[in-house]
């Protein structure tokens, strides 16, 4: 990475620019659909309630103006109200919500149809109200209730061309200017579909700006677990590095110490050496010295079950298992049962003073003791593998809860 990489800033988001037709990339799209209809979902049932409030407030003043008016008017708000009900009802169910944006629509299509439908067939002096239905439905879609911007300049120009048409079938019915209402309606469209483009561009700008910043934490969340494995784990034979075996031993230490609820009941940890490793190298080369330590690591590693077990290189030729929960009994024999192991891999070794084949010496150390700490724990294991070394090698030997050393075999 060059300098001039490195003081790259991340993008936000916000400096993406969206096309004026407001359609992001496919896979954007498709979740972009759900957010808004989760956002919208939000503020429906308050602007379905302010719906039900207008109506009420209509009749109210309708029936102080004109008890005509009302009388003709009230089996259409009536209507409305329950409309608007059903819809409030139905979108307290989450699964109902799917249906938001067609909801509004249905229900802006029957106030609208029912107010054109009584316009056109009630006494000419009447029929004004009815025709303010319209522009009071698109102005619902558009700016109450939030559906899509596309969708509502669609049915918008239904509504309109809905309420023209009924205007056209009695021309000359109406003690007012029809082209006046059309414009009417026309202004109030306009007002509301612009609210609703500046509404959903906003929107897709949030979505957009939110989407890429968690990709960007997405990716940098990956790149740091691949860092965090390239630095504790040791390249050439898959185990734990050192760095990373003290800080996982050190973080059961500290759960063990402080009881925590997922704390292992004790730590044993084995530590083994290959013995005679020095004259491996001299007699078959560093190469070959790499191979048998590849293929030995992967004795322990093939046997290691649990997640919070593991395998560590702890230095050139030295390895380290941890095993949580184990009993000491059950440590001792992974122990005897990878030096077997380790022997049944038949590495010639014609350096070795003490067999034909690669052998190791195994020291294992349980928490049980008085071990403070995984510092202390490593150095009870070394002592007894210093031990198994000191007795002739290729065993096992255990520092007992007493702080004895005892070998086996
Ligand atoms: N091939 C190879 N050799 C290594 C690596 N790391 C350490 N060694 C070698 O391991 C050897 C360790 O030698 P010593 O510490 O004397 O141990 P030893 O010869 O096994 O003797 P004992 O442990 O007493 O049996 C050294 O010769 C190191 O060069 C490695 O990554 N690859």
């Amino acid at each position: 990475m060059t300098a001039n990489q490195n003081h790259t800033p991340l993008p936000t988001g916000n400096d993406i620019t969206l096309p004026w037709h407001l359609r992001l990339p496919k896979p954007l799209e498709k979740d972009f659909r759900l957010y808004f209809r989760a956002s919208a979902a939000k503020s429906t049932p308050w602007a379905l309630a302010l719906v039900a409030f207008l109506i009420v407030s209509a009749m109210f003043i309708e029936s102080r103006i004109s008890v005509d008016v009302l009388s003709f008017s009230w089996r259409s708000r009536l209507f409305t109200l329950m409309l608007t009900g059903g819809c409030l009802v139905l979108l307290r169910k989450p699964q109902w919500r799917n249906w938001l944006h067609e909801a509004t629509l249905v229900l802006a299509f029957a106030i609208s149809l029912t107010g054109n439908y009584l316009g056109v067939t009630i006494e000419p002096s009447l029929s004004y109200p009815f025709f303010l239905h319209t522009p009071l439905a698109i102005l619902m879609i558009c700016i109450l209730i939030r559906v899509p911007f596309y969708v509502a300049l669609g049915s918008s120009a239904i509504m309109i061309a809905c309420m023209i048409f009924s205007l056209q079938l009695n021309p000359g019915r109406y003690p007012f200017e029809p082209t006046t209402l059309v414009l009417v309606s026309l202004a109030f469209t306009c007002t509301g579909l612009f609210g609703q483009y500046v509404y959903e561009r906003l929107l897709r700008q949030y979505f957009l700006s939110e989407h890429v910043l968690f990709q960007h934490r997405n990716e940098l969340h990956s790149a740091n677990l691949v860092l965090e494995n390239q630095a504790t784990v040791d390249g050439m034979t898959g185990c734990i590095n050192r760095r990373g075996m003290e800080s996982r031993l050190n973080h059961l230490y500290h759960q063990l110490k402080q009881k925590t609820p997922d704390a292992p009941e004790r730590i044993t940890l084995i530590l083994f050496d290959i013995d005679f490793f020095k004259q491996y190298n001299d007699t078959y080369g560093h190469p070959a010295g790499d191979e048998c330590l590849k293929k030995v690591a992967s004795v322990p590693l093939g046997m290691v079950q649990s997640d919070t077990d593991f395998v560590a290189r702890y230095g050139g030729e030295e390895f380290v298992i941890t095993l949580a929960d184990s009993s000491f009994n059950d440590a001792l024999v992974f122990a005897e049962r990878m030096r077997n192991r380790v022997e049944q891999l038949g590495i010639p070794h014609s350096g070795s003073r003490i067999s034909q084949v690669v052998t190791i010496s195994v020291g294992v150390a349980c928490s049980d003791s008085n071990a403070e700490n995984g510092g202390q724990l490593l150095k009870m294991a070394d002592e007894a593998l210093y031990q198994a070394k000191g007795s002739g090698r290729n065993r096992v030997a255990l520092m007992s809860n007493q702080g004895v050393v005892e070998v086996l075999n």
